[in-house]
């Protein structure tokens, strides 16, 4: 049989059918030859135990498109990031953040404005304009009128999204929508893994639909972007590419720079003054960094 790990702990494995099942795993041997750790959201080949008590070992790890460090996951297809439109406004350096991090991990994003029933004026077409010249999907919707609901479902269809926001945005009101008795099958895997009672909040995929999970981050807020040259930030802001054609030095990190494509973009509208200006932001956090 093939699944998915949902959850590890304590040296167990959750691995979904994709379906319906869940089956309690262990990993006996295999992989400590191979120095390869089973991961949240790795497919996997495994042999069930016992059909009644859903109890299995898995055999051999699929191969992976790819591993996330941060959240620690395998095979994730993209990341939805929801934030509120209105009350509270975004906080677009956050998003910004968020944005490097998964341009990083070469993981597509899909930016969900949620709490579009509150929203006035036209708060829809300035953040729409931003992330779409950014070259991002964008998607407006409300948990309290269920605009944009079918369209982020079909989004989610068959794939494993990582789930991310800030608190208060309407994550869980979403997560409800999308999987009504979510809560129902959170019970039951606690249920299941109770000999484990770890506090540790590991990372969990859930299954929202056929061959279908979701994964929620916790930490969200406290989200830095470390470890990274404050010279190759650039890479991580696709939309600044198209205009590196005007930049007269080679490596340009656009900032100081005399002539600079970028800049100029910026002065003629074609680049989102928030953007630049996040990226100064995290530009100079990165260069100080570097002198401690
Ligand atoms: N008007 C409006 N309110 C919403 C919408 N979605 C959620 N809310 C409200 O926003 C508040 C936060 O919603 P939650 O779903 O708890 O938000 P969360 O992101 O899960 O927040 P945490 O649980 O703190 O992580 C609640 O009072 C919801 O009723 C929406 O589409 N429109
Ligand atoms: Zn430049």
């Amino acid at each position: 049989m093939t699944g998915k790990i949902i959850k590890g702990i304590a040296g167990f494995y959750y691995v979904h059918d994709g379906k319906s099942r869940l089956y309690e795993c262990k990993a006996k041997g295999v992989f400590r030859n191979k120095k390869i750790k089973p991961l949240v959201g790795d497919d996997v080949e495994f042999s069930v135990l016992d059909e009644e008590e859903l109890t299995g070992n898995i055999d051999r790890i699929l191969p992976r498109k790819n591993a996330l460090v941060r959240p620690a996951a395998a095979n994730v297809d993209q990341a939805m990031v929801v934030f509120s439109i209105t009350h509270p406004a975004p906080n677009l350096n956050l998003l910004d953040r968020f944005l490097v991090m998964m341009e990083r991990q070469q993981v597509p994003v899909v930016i969900c404005f949620n709490k579009v029933d509150l929203c006035e004026g036209d708060l829809m077409e300035q953040y729409g304009q931003i992330y779409r010249q950014a070259g991002y999907e964008v998607e407006f919707i409300s948990t309290v009128d269920k605009r944009g609901l079918d369209r982020v479902r079909e989004r989610l269809q068959g794939k494993t999204t990582v789930l991310a926001g800030p608190s208060g945005v309407g994550k869980s009101s979403l997560t409800n929508e999308l999987h009504p008795d979510a809560a129902m099958e959170t019970g039951d895997i606690s249920r299941k893994i109770e000999r484990g009672k770890h506090t540790t909040r590991h990372s969990q995929l859930f299954h929202i639909g056929e061959d279908t999970f979701m994964m929620d981050t916790p930490g969200f807020s406290s989200m830095y972007v470390e470890d990274l040259e404050a010279g190759e930030l650039k890479e991580y802001f696709p939309e600044f590419a198209a205009f590196e054609e005007g930049c007269k030095f080679l490596g340009c990190v656009h900032v100081g720079e005399k002539v600079c494509g970028v800049k100029e973009a910026l002065s003629q509208g074609k680049l989102a003054r928030s953007r630049y200006d996040n990226y100064l932001l995290m530009y100079q956090e990165l260069k100080n960094k570097r002198r401690y």
